[in-house]
């Protein structure tokens, strides 16, 4: 452990792979040796130690596991002979068995110079911890979306006429008519070697102990395919923080109805998606070759710059899997989840993905709400993503913005992950937290539960970036629209824009205000702006936080109370906006805006430190606040 600690201190900051190794005392040592394709064909004590540490450390970096490749090494020709070979995998697997690692063998490939071996390293399964990678399924209604969720989960195949979607529907109707409505979660479980853990009893799952026996636990995010639950599936994709997209697409039918609409709305979220074909055993070859050659065209085409992968064999997955989160690579799967064809590339695809949120506990915690629960015997329940940081049980964060913007101090009774009781949650982990002394009917979707050490402020307004995708007119001051901002889905107004109007494919800095209650946000989130027809996709650049949560001298905390009378006002006639006359909406704003105003002529720009410069570089600073006196005025 001494050695570790000591090679730690010696290791340079751009280590990456063992490359730019130092010794404990400081020295080069043989740099050669340990990045060489022999480094583990007969090392001597020192250099076992100094390759342990290189596994230790990127089993860290992906949170658990890693994908190790014996027989190449830094200048080398690629290959090792079968004797080497041989010496290598038992050094490898001395070191894996005292780091607790499980190794899997993925592929071999025939080099030049012999044998290459390429090993999934991966923590041995922990009771109550485990790996979760989320994965937002989409695609157009009857795309097999529900039916491949059931046949994964559920290990039994589908008889092509709906049975193993039966299994998911949460609601009688979805029952009757075969179509997925809300946001549902379904969970496949792999253990340390890659194995799916889920074994059904009756044809129910236990979470508790899919989730004791597994290493990574994927959770789907089944969004509904038809059109009239759109806005369902925008928060789903927004809200729920997925890692990846899964597109469906039905072989014969191919990029049909909501297909590209789902395809634009990841890729608008920048979450990278990997498409799977479906339905291939009722498929006529020249259909099937049809759809994915335009599939491949759209994935191509400029608006996508997407490399499509037809995934065929192992060799393909391990390559398309280590490469994904690139963004660029599209992996196409087709399967049958009548006959089960290619459904193992898939697996084995799931198991090798991870999560792109980077956990760094010493961060302040900061939890997104995606929804809410009442529990009798326990209470109030939030469930949501923990974005970064750390939170146990019985620490107290801050639940918030309530209407005026206001965050409370709140104890978290219990956690659970995936139903099962834990004591503590990672960054980029899904749970749910039994609240002390709190009604369910004071929380939304959207507000967050934040480290008090990240001071989070809300905000009535801000300005985005955005990029018209489609509007059948123009867009102008004034225009309210459904804003989707991470799990924040509320309507905003436009109140200024840096064009007089806004047509398809125009790009401006927009400034917004919601209608309802002020919202915690941050700059570089990514926004989708929708109402009916109209769809806008932009980035958050500047903030302009509520003004009480800023407010430091008195005269700030003065205009900081108008705020909240005003405010409080608002919200106590405001509970049903779309409602009031067109006259009162126009009196509430003023009066709304005015104090708002003032407060954030003092200090506007608090965007978080990390991210400043470009909140103020594009924004344009205290403009914003001119333009919107002239919009009320106006
Ligand atoms: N032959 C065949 N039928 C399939 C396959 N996958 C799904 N189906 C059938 O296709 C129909 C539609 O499947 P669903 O899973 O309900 O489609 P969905 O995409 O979830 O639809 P929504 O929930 O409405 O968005 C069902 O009758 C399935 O049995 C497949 O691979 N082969």
């Amino acid at each position: 452990m001494a050695a570790a600690v000591e090679l730690q201190n010696g290791i340079s900051p751009d280590i990456e792979n063992g490359i730019n190794l130092y010794a404990p005392d400081g020295n080069d040592i043989e740099m050669a040796t340990v990045n060489s394709k022999l480094a583990l064909v007969s090392p001597n004590n020192e250099e076992y130690e100094i390759l342990m540490e290189i596994v230790k450390e990127r089993i860290e970096e992906g949170h658990g596991e890693t994908i190790f490749e014996l027989g190449t090494g830094e200048g080398d020709s690629p290959g090792l002979s079968e004797e080497d070979m041989q010496a290598s995998i038992a050094t490898l697997h001395s070191i894996t068995e005292s780091l607790g690692l499980e190794s899997v063998k993925l592929r071999e490939k025939k080099e030049e110079d012999g044998l290459v071996i390429e090993f999934l390293l991966r923590k041995k399964v922990d009771l109550e911890d485990f790996m979760e990678v989320r994965v937002a399924v989409v695609g157009n209604v009857d795309a097999g979306k529900s039916t491949l969720l059931g046949v994964l989960t559920h290990g039994d195949l589908d008889n092509g006429r709906g049975m193993a979607r039966q299994r998911l529907f949460r609601h009688k109707h979805e029952m009757e008519s075969g179509r997925t409505s809300s946001v549902g979660n379904d969970i496949l479980g792999f253990d340390s070697l890659g194995k799916v853990v889920n074994k059904p009893d009756h044809g129910n799952l236990d979470w508790i102990k899919i989730c004791e026996q597994s290493s990574k636990v994927i959770t789907f995010i089944d969004l509904a395919g038809h059109e009239k639950y759109l806005k369902t599936t925008v928060f789903g994709m927004t809200g729920h923080a997925p890692d990846f997209a899964m597109l469906m697409i039905g072989a014969n039918a191919g990029i049909i109805g909501m297909t590209k609409e789902h395809l634009g709305l990841a890729l608008a979220l920048s979450v990278p998606v990997f498409v799977v074909v479906t339905k291939i055993d009722m498929c006529p070859p020249n259909v099937l070759q049809d759809s994915l050659k335009m599939l491949q065209r759209i994935l191509k085409s400029p608006g996508c710059r997407k490399i499509p992968i037809l995934v065929q064999n192992n060799d393909d997955v391990v390559m398309s899997a280590t490469n994904f989160t690139s963004e660029r690579m599209c992996p196409i799967f087709q399967v049958s989840n009548v006959t089960g064809e290619n459904l193992d590339l898939l697996k084995m695809f799931l198991n090798l993905l991870s999560t792109r949120i980077k956990c760094n506990v010493s961060e302040p915690a900061e939890f997104q709400i995606d929804d809410t629960f009442s529990v009798p015997g326990v209470g109030t329940v939030v469930s949501g993503t923990l974005l970064q940081g750390h939170i146990k049980v019985n620490d107290t964060l801050l639940l918030g913005p309530d209407a005026l913007g206001h965050f409370q101090p709140i104890v978290m009774k219990s956690i659970h992950r995936k139903r099962m009781p834990v004591k503590e949650v990672r960054g980029g982990q899904t749970a749910s937290f039994a609240l002390k002394k709190v009604k369910r009917s004071s929380i939304r979707k959207g507000m967050v539960l934040a480290s008090p050490r990240l001071e989070p402020k809300a905000c009535w307004e801000f300005e985005a970036e955005i990029l018209v995708l489609h509007h059948p007119t123009t867009i102008s001051v004034r225009y309210q629209a459904m804003v989707h901002v991470g799990s924040v889905r509320q309507t905003a107004t436009i109140i200024s824009m840096t064009k007089e109007h806004l047509r398809t494919g125009d790009k401006a800095i927009v400034r917004f205000r919601y209608i309802k209650n002020p919202e915690y946000l941050k700059t570089d989130m990514r926004m989708v702006f929708r109402e009916g027809r109209t769809k806008a996709i932009g980035t958050i650049v500047k903030l302009y936080p509520h003004v009480s949560a800023v407010a430091q001298n008195t005269r700030q905390q003065r205009a900081a109370k108008k705020a909240q009378e005003a405010n409080h006002q608002t919200t106590k006639t405001q509970t049903e906006p779309q409602k009031q006359s067109k006259k009162i909406r126009n009196r509430m704003r003023a009066c709304n805006r005015t104090p708002i105003l003032e407060g954030s002529n003092t200090s506007m720009d608090t965007s978080r430190p990390s991210s400043a410069g470009s909140g103020g570089s594009i924004g344009g600073g205290g403009g914003g606040s001119t333009v919107s006196n002239q919009a009320v005025q106006a």
